[in-house]
């Protein structure tokens, strides 16, 4: 029998809701007469919003659930933020399909600043991501992170009411929002390398063909390919979303230029290694990549977090 509905599992923050409604709209628009609804859920991860992730159980959370619905047969699919997509998905689940990236840059919002160089000594700049707190203090000592978590609004609403003098957060979620005029610097990779997947969405789902085949016209190749680098490194690091792991690609003419970073969450130490190569060995370069960081003293920090 076709398909002629499909039900996707989102998390109801409003880019998460963003991200859903961008996958429904394409598929609807692809495949008249298709019937796509959402069914928001909540997860684990949304509910403890005042704790760090790292001692709730990591950014997985965020999938469990949608995971949940979709064996239960509640859901057929479900749209994830590629970062907060863990490396293993559970029998029955895989993730054919990987949508066309966002702005994968880090974003400075301040309502006083210009710039991350702007900030006078001592500023207070808001952050959960030991990632981003490790690259801002390792090009800033003088500053002072402070944890802040939360959805995107929630973020910016603490920074209007002056909790903080900056924060740092991914311009995608800004941009799908609409937020563009919020952005005052997009940090370049050089100053702060992105995580791994940042700025890319995809879509998991049961193994079933009839269903990719109606997801298939909305994956991306450029980015599939990228990501699969960026994971690769993620993956032999074992990183989860506790550990301070930049992991960053370009793709250019099928020549991937892959960055990878861990640090010290105080910014004293960063570790850092590079590959370029045929994008075909992308998952090659990925490992050999982490595997180089690791013989370079991450496996020392690493540890030690
Ligand atoms: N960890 C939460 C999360 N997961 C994905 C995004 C942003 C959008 C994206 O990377 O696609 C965010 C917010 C943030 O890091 O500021």
């Amino acid at each position: 029998m076709p398909i002629d509905r499909i039900r996707i599992a989102t998390r109801q923050s409003s880019l998460a809701l963003w991200q859903a409604n961008y996958v429904r709209d394409h598929l609807e628009r692809l495949h008249p007469g298709l019937t796509v609804e959402l069914l928001p859920l909540t997860s684990r991860g949304d509910q403890l919003l005042d704790i760090p992730l790292a001692k709730v159980g990591g950014k997985g959370l965020f999938v469990k659930e949608l995971e949940r619905a979709m064996l239960d047969g509640e859901a057929d699919i479900a749209v994830h933020s590629m970062k907060d997509v863990p490396m293993e998905f559970p029998d029955g689940l895989h993730l054919p399909v990987i949508c066309e990236r966002e702005d994968p840059r880090d974003a400075f919002v301040s309502n006083h600043y210009a710039d991350l160089d702007a900030l006078p000594a001592g500023a207070v700049v808001g952050t959960s991501s030991l990632r981003r707190q490790c690259q801002v203090l390792a090009r800033r000592p003088d500053l002072e992170v402070k944890f802040l978590r939360g959805n995107v609004n929630t973020r910016l609403a603490k920074l209007d009411r002056g909790d903080f003098d900056a924060i740092v957060l991914a311009s995608a979620g800004l941009l799908r929002l609409e937020m563009r005029e919020r952005i005052r610097q997009f940090l370049p990779p050089e100053i702060l390398l992105p995580a791994g997947g940042q700025g890319a969405v995809g879509i998991e789902c049961r193994r079933d063909g009839s269903l990719e085949a109606l997801l298939q016209p909305l994956h991306c190749e450029a980015t599939a390919a990228r990501l699969l680098a960026e994971r690769a490194v993620v993956r032999r690091l074992d990183g989860s979303c506790q550990v301070p792991i930049g992991c960053y690609s370009e793709l250019d003419n099928g020549e991937l230029w892959l960055r990878g970073l861990v640090g010290d969450p105080d910014g004293s130490t960063t570790v850092r290694a590079e590959r370029r190569g045929p994008a075909a060995d992308g998952e090659a370069m990925g490992i050999d990549l982490a595997e180089e960081l690791l013989a370079s003293g991450a496996d020392k920090i690493l540890a030690s977090i």
